[in-house]
């Protein structure tokens, strides 16, 4: 069964759904080769005005990494081996050559935030809440996410949700420009979230993109999120880490 789902819009726009909410569209490694393999099919359409990324479910839009799979006791490089793969995924998603926007259906933690601040935008379901928390697993992002949090809003107020890990509601997201929009329950319909951008033709998305990118230093971010990368993985072994996952571990078997 396919975690991740793309789905071709009649009105021109493509939508990856991950698909797995009994784990809240937790990810796991085939989740990380599904995304990979869905960000490729994209690029190569050229019909595609934009891309939005959501969750499947009314619980999250994605509760970070698989803690099953991406949380064990690794030595540093075994945890590089296996962060590396998504931040590749990350970079590919916030390079896409169309806009994308990520519509957070549901709480987002952890990588989840990652994955969504890679998108160019955030709109989200009143309510929802969203955290960097893996400073509270004794680690720090390590898909690039972190890297790319400097990159979408003002530094110290990156730094800020970095370094405390908490979760913000929608008002605390909108307020340091996370968030860009916050919808209701009877807003929440593709054509209400989308209206925006549905009467932009392909060729105009596509310039508007390469300007933003042209505005970021690619080579630079790129090796930024390497950075992070080999950073998170060097913490892995933190006893802070092995300790917190465990603490999830077994409040699974309660
Ligand atoms: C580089 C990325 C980085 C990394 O991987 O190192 C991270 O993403 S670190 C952050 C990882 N994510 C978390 O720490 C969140 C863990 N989940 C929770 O704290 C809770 O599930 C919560 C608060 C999101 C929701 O709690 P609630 O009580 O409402 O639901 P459940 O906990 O019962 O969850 C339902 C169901 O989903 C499974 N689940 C949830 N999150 C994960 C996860 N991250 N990995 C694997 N599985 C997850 C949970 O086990 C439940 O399934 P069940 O079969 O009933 O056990």
């Amino acid at each position: 069964m396919s975690l991740v789902l793309l789905d071709w819009m009649e009105d021109g726009y493509a939508v990856i759904t991950l698909n797995r909410p009994e784990k809240l569209n937790a990810i796991n490694h085939q989740m990380v080769q599904e995304l990979d393999e869905a960000l490729d099919l994209v690029r190569k359409e050229d019909h595609v005005k934009f891309l939005t990324v959501t969750g499947n479910g009314d619980k999250a839009f994605c509760a970070g990494g698989d803690l099953n799979e991406f949380h064990g006791n690794l030595e540093e490089d075994e945890a590089y081996d296996l962060l590396a793969p998504m931040k590749n995924v990350l970079y590919k998603l916030a390079t896409l050559p169309i806009p994308t926007i990520a519509l957070l259906n549901g709480q987002a933690r952890g990588g989840g935030c990652e994955i969504a601040t890679a998108c160019d935008f955030r709109y989200a379901l009143k309510g929802t809440s969203f955290g960097f928390i893996q400073g509270k697993l004794g680690i720090a992002p390590g898909w690039g996410g972190g890297t790319l949090l400097y990159e979408k809003v003002d530094k110290q107020a990156a730094a800020h949700w970095l370094m405390t890990a908490t979760m913000y509601s929608t008002d605390q997201a909108l307020r340091i420009g996370w968030l860009h929009k916050v919808y209701s329950d009877k807003e929440w319909t593709m054509e209400t979230l989308l209206q925006p951008f549905l009467h932009n033709s392909q060729e105009q998305m596509t310039w508007f993109k390469k300007q933003y990118l042209n505005s970021l230093k690619l080579d630079e971010l790129s090796v930024r999120m390497e950075e992070e990368t080999i950073s998170c993985s060097k913490l892995w072994e933190s006893e802070a880490h092995k300790e917190a996952v465990q603490k999830f571990m077994l409040s699974r078997k309660n």
